[in-house]
């Protein structure tokens, strides 16, 4: 069977679920070969009751005594049941799944295994898997993996199509030639691809990973290398002079660029007057004030008579650039036409932004992806600004680069890397580093606080509100669905509203909503009508408004540190003493640590270096660094050694046969084509 089959090639699942699977992604046979594990588990003795620790998952075995019960909140329905042992009781809770009171039946024992959480003083597990006794022993002691789920699609569903799959596949002819896996001991291909899945114990767990987080890395970085000399020296037509009027602009905003905007502007304009097709990276920490680069870089586009593209991955961040370019724009007296084009616009609103653009009554054009539409046909694209390379890819940057004839690119990022990895991961881009924050920034000042904090931290965010600012409260995190995280989010707000007095007013933001819902609740946010914003970790990326002053995190021990620095990101972003607030739920040493390590610094590089410290190379299972430098199973921090190996093997190969035209390269040639092909056709969607 060809691996390229569709999932619902695979029996048992029908149409159903395989659109669940295209949902995570999920279309091919390949596709679901690809689509690891997140997590493993072991399934340890279950423990009595007494033993059970906070936030961690564990499993415990008793039987019911009552039937469980099905109890109501709005829309959340929540099946409990209690069970005891002599050294405690435990609650049982599964949210919306109400056929959980038939499957589990009284007087019949089980193990119940889940995430123990303490709510009211009492221990709930919440979620928990149901075992028979004899279906627990043949798990225990193995490594199970766990896949991203989405509602529907259950972890259960996702292994058994994994098995299948891993059945009838089609094998890999080995392509990595021999002398780099003897070199680099790495498992052969296939053997990888089954035990990234199913690995027996965490050393073939590493040994499978190994080797395929050096192909992920491999590929990558053809890719990156193949884009460096399709674009290297490429003349441009578009040769943007400097103009007075950007320098007037520049001139009348309200501060004054730091050096390192400066520097950053002038090597950006340099490239741009070149007379060369310009690739640049800027890359600085949160909040160190890349967005002005970008606008002036736009402007110097228009006023140029050509038209400058900014791309971005959400609406909310969109619509917020595309608000405050109007509003400068408008301020200044600055006669330029910015348009918006995302993807919750209606049919009409997008007609007339695409007439806007190809008529070039527009010049300034800011969207998501939906930008790179074929139906929005430029006149004279002479710059694309992206923000985030990896959200969008590679491929991606190019596909958007075709629809202009060789645009300037410059690319914006807040992953604070160290220099040598950011050489061989942008090998295609020259680098702009901002390195200084704005004058006038005070440090945040952070404290890393228990749950039992909280009334104290709601009466700080009232006190900051009275004093005109606002608050951002990041909500715990919902493992269990999306669905649920979002009803979470709506719960806490509710609760929030009830702590703080009728005068705050207090919204929720959460990924399900819809765009328009989204868009509003962030205008208004940003006009400082809400004053406490609820949010998941929707607001990560970029969202800018300076008047937020706390940012309070529930469960900041769930979050990666490259995550909670982008989060506190989003304030101390004016000139007020900003606060961040890390609440976790689990006092653990090694969560404290990781946390302290947040509350020593503001500085991006650092902690991320710290962090590595902490984690140590090859450290899989710790929180992942989540930013956006994401690859499906590398790490750049915990991987660096095995991208530096990649980077300096991939250099010598195609040093020595640019056209991976020798004998010994014959599989890896068409491997390397497939990879390029498929990123390509994908990203052509
Ligand atoms: N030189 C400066 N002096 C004072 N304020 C500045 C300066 N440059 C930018 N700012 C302001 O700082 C805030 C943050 O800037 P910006 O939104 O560009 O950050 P960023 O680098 O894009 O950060 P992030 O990666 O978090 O999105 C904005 O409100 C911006 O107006």
């Amino acid at each position: 069977m060809s691996n390229r089959q569709p999932v619902s090639a695979l029996k048992g699942i029908g149409e159903k679920t395989g659109k669940l699977f295209e949902k995570v992604g999920v279309i091919t046979i390949d596709d679901l070969l690809s689509y690891y594990p997140r997590a493993y588990d072991t399934y340890d003795e279950p423990v009595h009751i007494g033993q059970l620790r906070e936030q961690a998952v564990m499993s415990v075995a008793s039987a019911l005594l009552k039937p469980p019960d099905l109890l109501r909140t709005g829309k959340i329905q929540m099946v409990s049941a209690v069970i005891k042992d002599l050294t405690g009781s435990l609650q049982l809770a599964w949210f919306n799944m109400p056929y959980m009171r038939s499957n589990v039946k009284s007087g019949q024992t089980y193990v119940f295994r889940g995430r123990v959480v303490k709510k009211g003083g009492r221990l709930i597990m919440e979620q928990p898997e149901v075992f028979t006794k004899e279906a627990y022993e043949a798990l225990e002691h193995s490594m199970q993996p766990v896949y991203g789920q989405t509602r529907g699609l259950s972890n259960k569903t996702i292994v058994k199509a994994q098995k299948q799959a891993l059945e009838i596949r089609q094998l890999e002819r080995e392509y990595m030639p021999a002398f780099l896996r003897k070199k680099y001991q790495l498992a052969e291909i296939n053997y990888a691809a089954e035990h990234i899945h199913f690995p027996s114990d965490e050393k073939e767990l590493l040994f499978a990973r190994r080797r395929l987080v050096f192909d992920e890395f491999f590929m990558f970085l053809v890719g990156v290398r193949r884009l460096k000399e399709h674009r290297e020296g490429e003349r441009s037509s578009w040769v943007l002079k400097e103009r007075r009027e950007v320098q007037a602009v520049k001139e009348g905003l309200p501060y004054a660029l730091t050096g390192a905007q400066e520097r950053a502007l002038k090597e950006v304009f340099s490239d741009m007057a070149g007379g060369r097709v310009m690739n640049r990276l800027i890359q600085g920490d949160v909040g160190s004030g890349k967005t002005i680069i970008a606008v002036l870089a736009l402007l110097q586009a228009a006023y140029n008579g050509c038209q400058g593209a900014l791309m971005v991955p959400t609406e909310v961040l969109a619509r917020q650039h595309f608000e405050s370019m109007k509003e400068l724009f408008e301020a200044n007296g600055i006669d330029r036409t910015p348009v918006l084009v995302t993807g919750s616009m209606t049919a009409k609103e997008k007609r007339l932004a695409y007439e806007k653009i190809a008529s070039h009554e527009a010049d300034i054009i800011v969207g998501t992806h939906a930008l790179i539409q074929e139906k929005v046909i430029y006149h004279r694209l002479a710059l694309v600004i992206t923000d985030e390379q990896h959200r969008f890819g590679v491929g991606q940057r190019e596909l958007l680069s075709t629809k202009g004839e060789m645009p300037h690119v410059l690319v914006m990022s807040a992953t604070p890397i160290p220099r040598t990895l950011a050489i061989i991961l942008y090998g295609d881009l020259d680098i702009s580093v901002i390195d200084e924050l704005p004058a006038g920034r005070q440090e945040i000042k952070n404290c890393v606080v228990d749950t039992g904090y909280r009334s104290k931290a709601y009466a700080f965010i009232q006190k900051q509100v009275e004093m005109g600012h606002q608050a951002y409260v990041i909500c715990p995190m919902v493992e269990a669905s999306e669905m649920i995280e979002a009803e979470n989010v709506v719960d806490y707000a509710k609760a929030l509203k009830k702590a703080l007095p009728e005068t705050v007013s207090v919204e929720y933001l959460h990924g399900k909503m819809k765009a328009r819902e989204k868009n509003r609740v962030m205008e208004q946010f940003a006009s400082g009508e809400i004053q406490v914003l609820v949010s998941t970790t929707v607001i990560e990326v970029g969202v800018n408004v300076p008047n937020a002053t706390v940012m309070m995190i529930e469960n900041a021990e769930r979050f990666g540190l490259a995550q909670l620095h982008q989060l506190r990101g989003r304030v101390g972003r004016g000139k007020a003493q900003s606060y961040c607030i890390m609440v976790s739920g689990n006092g653990g040493k090694d969560t404290m640590e990781r946390l302290d390590i947040m509350n020593r610094s503001n500085d991006g590089f650092y902690i991320a270096s710290e962090d590595l410290k902490l984690r140590g190379p090859g450290d899989i299972f710790g929180v992942r660094q989540s930013g956006e430098l994401e690859f499906k199973l590398g790490d750049i921090f915990t991987d660096a050694n095995i991208l530096k190996q990649v980077s300096e093997e991939v250099n010598r190969i195609l040093d020595e046969d640019p056209g991976l035209d020798k004998e010994e390269y014959r599989e890896l040639k068409r491997k390397v084509e497939q990879y390029l092909g498929d990123r390509d056709e994908h990203l052509n969607l």
